[in-house]
């Protein structure tokens, strides 16, 4: 059987799965530290376990050019180089080339473009996409597609969707079916429903083992983009995951499962426990703030990670004020064990059938920390 998704409850529209891989199972839903370029910035895969992490993202563009896909197939893929025994999802590099690289140009074959690295040339076409992702050994491989900015016009999103649905097509093509992987649909279409709904019938035409709603966290704000997803989830196929690209903030995790999401990622948590931002259950604070200098407190009272169990925000605030890399370490540590802490609560209140009082409870946490 290829990799699938089944549903354990629903609340509403939020639900409850498990995501049955080649390398294991994930509860629903889940969310995804970002591993871009093998490694989740500031952990040891073992932490990342720690953390309660069962599934981390990886980026083909990244790891195309360095340290190449040819090479993460000789040293035994991704899994084997990291250290990762769980499910590894890759993106397929559409979205990091258009934000990352430089002198891109791309045609209706593919995208060419010069490394941010060391400026050699590239190419990535639907099917060296799905290459790279197999020589990755990714268990959920996603379709090139192309993310336009926002604001955009309907007919540069048009445009830009309906490429994205012929490359989705190249890129069923190209797949290799195995046992307990599978290809990701990406869903485009900007904020425009007509152009959402073209794309999911384009995409279930096709078949994937998966959806992903992408073009959005690209600028458009938290209610434009619960806006889409209104307009977009209830089209999804129920009986396949749904993955919200780049997503998100706390708050936008629990507006995304209340919108049938069962899968997220984001760089958030790992980019600001490198900046000194704490995600807790009293909302976010900012560790370098010299109110915490003799806050001899713990960080979360509700956490158990090592930052929360061991140390006080006094130190923490000491580590980030010296610029010592363990402050990092223990912030990205602590900030991905909360987002995974969340999602359990999540799944544990749809299957409860409390999903809109747990979302409450954990907000009115936040408003508290706030006052
Ligand atoms: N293939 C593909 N990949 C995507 C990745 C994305 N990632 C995002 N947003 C990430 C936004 C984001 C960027 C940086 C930070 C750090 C704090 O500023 C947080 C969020 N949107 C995305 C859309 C797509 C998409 O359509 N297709
Ligand atoms: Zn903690």
């Amino acid at each position: 059987m290829t990799l699938h998704h089944t549903l354990q409850a629903t609340d509403g529209r939020a639900r409850a799965g498990t995501l049955h891989t080649a390398h294991g199972e994930v509860p629903t839903p889940v969310f995804m530290p970002v591993g871009t370029a093998g490694t989740v910035k500031a952990m040891t895969a073992d932490a990342v376990r720690a953390t309660g992490a069962r599934m981390i993202l990886g980026n083909t563009y990244h790891l195309m050019l360095r340290p190449g896909a040819e090479r993460v197939g000789r040293l035994g893929g991704l899994h084997r180089m990291v250290d990762w025994d769980g499910p590894i999802l890759t993106d397929s590099g559409g979205f990091q080339v258009m934000s990352l690289a430089k002198l891109r140009k791309m045609d209706r074959d593919g995208v060419t473009f010069r490394s941010h690295v060391d400026g050699s040339k590239h190419r990535l076409t639907p099917e060296r996409s799905i290459e790279i992702q197999h020589l990755l050994d990714a268990d959920v491989t996603m379709c090139l597609d192309e993310c336009i900015p926002f604001p955009a016009t309907e007919e540069e999103a048009a445009r830009a969707m309906r490429m994205s649905m012929l490359w989705a097509a190249r890129c069923r093509e190209a797949f290799v079916p195995r046992e307990g992987y599978g290809l990701f649909g990406i869903v485009q279409g900007g904020v425009f429903p007509e152009l959402r709904a073209e794309s999911v019938r384009a995409l279930t035409e096709i078949g994937f083992e998966g959806y992903a709603v992408g073009g959005l966290a690209v600028g458009e704000g938290q209610e434009i983009m619960f806006q889409t997803l209104d307009i977009t989830t209830p089209l999804l196929p129920a009986d396949k995951a749904h993955y919200l690209m780049g997503v998100g903030t706390p708050s936008d995790l629990i507006g995304g499962v209340r919108r049938g999401i069962d899968m997220f990622d984001c760089v958030m948590p790992t980019r600001s426990g490198r900046t000194a931002r704490a995600y807790t259950s009293r909302g976010v604070m900012n560790m370098r703030n010299a109110r915490f200098a003799d806050d001899a407190t713990t960080l979360d009272p509700e956490c158990n990670c090592p930052a929360c169990t061991r140390h006080t925000r006094a130190y923490l605030h000491h580590l980030f004020r010296a610029e010592e890399m363990l402050g990092p370490m223990l912030l990205t540590w602590h900030n991905i064990r909360y987002y995974q802490r969340l999602m359990e609560r999540l799944r544990a209140a749809i299957l409860a059938g409390r999903f809109e009082d747990e979302a409450a409870r954990i907000e009115a946490g936040w408003e508290a920390g706030a006052a």
